[in-house]
């Protein structure tokens, strides 16, 4: 059965972290507020679910199945797409994943590649994503390239030639690497009508340039805002307030990355920034001083404010 029709997605994607409670349990009921915060103080209207950013591969297949199944439901009406990673260890609990995102109305699904047995080569990899899209044959299915954590570094471009033709619900990409050649070459192979999405938030710029749709990140759920106002100077040709932006997003990411930038970084960032109890990460993450996250979220500060005098000075 071939996936029906829906809006090809495009813009900002916000790869959501994943709230805990004190005790380590996640707490899906932060999740309500989570989508309008994104949606309202961000302007950002399409979440990835239990991805990188979600310390998906921490967690229990039943805590990914409860999370996604919130984030559908809270995302009713508000978000145009949720998109669920499923991608495991383990090939029945990535299709076990898949048949629930499309039973709780996910509206796509992502699989990264396996990365502690890694494919030995591409085809083997090929398959492994073919059989968790056969569990969910009517949801869009994406590839995440994530080559720097999985280990996993085949030419995004080698899985994706003729893939429509072993998965035919095959809809895009994330990739989330610096590649831009492979990126290009995915770009210029595929139909039009899949969605390119980059997923290095510090680079989005020279992807737009090499095609990209959209992009999915971690930084968007607080830098979403800034990110559109990049995404509108591009779409209308005035690239260097376009580059202005970006060098203002790379501005706050390398003060970070100096601050030992990681996920549980990152989070407690979020919780710091949007004010939303996310609680920490999950072991080995470990939760990373409050006194860090407030120190990146002035520098977030400061330059977001320039952001909004840099762009007064470059209008006409
Ligand atoms: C590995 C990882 O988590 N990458 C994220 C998503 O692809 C990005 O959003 C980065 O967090 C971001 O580009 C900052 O380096
Ligand atoms: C950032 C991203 O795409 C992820 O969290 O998987």
């Amino acid at each position: 059965m071939a996936a029906p029709q829906r809006k090809m997605i495009s813009g900002l994607i916000a790869a959501t972290f994943t709230p805990l409670n004190d005790q380590g349990e996640i707490n899906p009921s932060v999740i309500e507020r989570y989508v309008d915060y994104l949606v309202k103080e961000q302007g950002v209207r399409a979440v990835f679910v239990n991805g990188t950013t979600g310390e998906s591969m921490s967690l229990s297949v039943e805590e990914r199945k409860r999370l996604a199944e919130e984030w559908c439901q809270r995302g009713k009406g508000k978000l145009d797409q949720v998109i669920v990673h499923v991608g495991c260890l383990s090939l029945k609990e990535s299709q076990e994943l898949a048949r629930h995102a499309a039973d709780v109305g996910a509206d796509g699904i992502a699989v990264i590649s396996p990365c502690f047995f890694k494919p030995a080569d591409k085809d083997a990899l090929r398959k492994f994503l073919q059989h968790v899209a056969k569990a969910a044959p009517c949801l869009p299915f994406y590839y995440y390239h994530l080559p720097a954590l999985t280990g996993v570094s085949f030419k995004a471009m080698d899985i994706l030639q003729g893939i429509e033709d072993i998965i035919p619900s095959f809809q895009g990409l994330k990739f989330s690497g610096s590649d831009l050649m492979d990126f290009g070459q995915c770009v210029h192979h595929s139909p039009p009508h899949w969605p390119m999405l980059y997923g290095m938030d510090e680079q989005l710029l020279a992807a737009l340039v090499m095609g990209a749709h959209g992009a999915v990140g971690s930084t968007y759920n607080y830098m979403g805002c800034v990110v559109n106002r990049l995404l509108e100077a591009y779409e209308k040709g005035d690239y260097v307030l376009a580059r202005s932006i970006q060098f203002q997003t790379q501005e706050v990411i390398s003060y970070a990355v100096k601050q030992g930038f990681d996920t549980a970084v990152n989070k407690q960032l979020m919780c710091v920034v949007s004010g939303l109890p996310l609680g920490p990460p999950r072991l080995p993450l470990q939760e990373c001083p409050r006194e860090r996250a407030l120190a990146i979220a002035r520098r977030l500060q400061e330059v977001l404010g320039r952001t909004e005098e840099g762009a007064l000075e470059t209008q006409p």
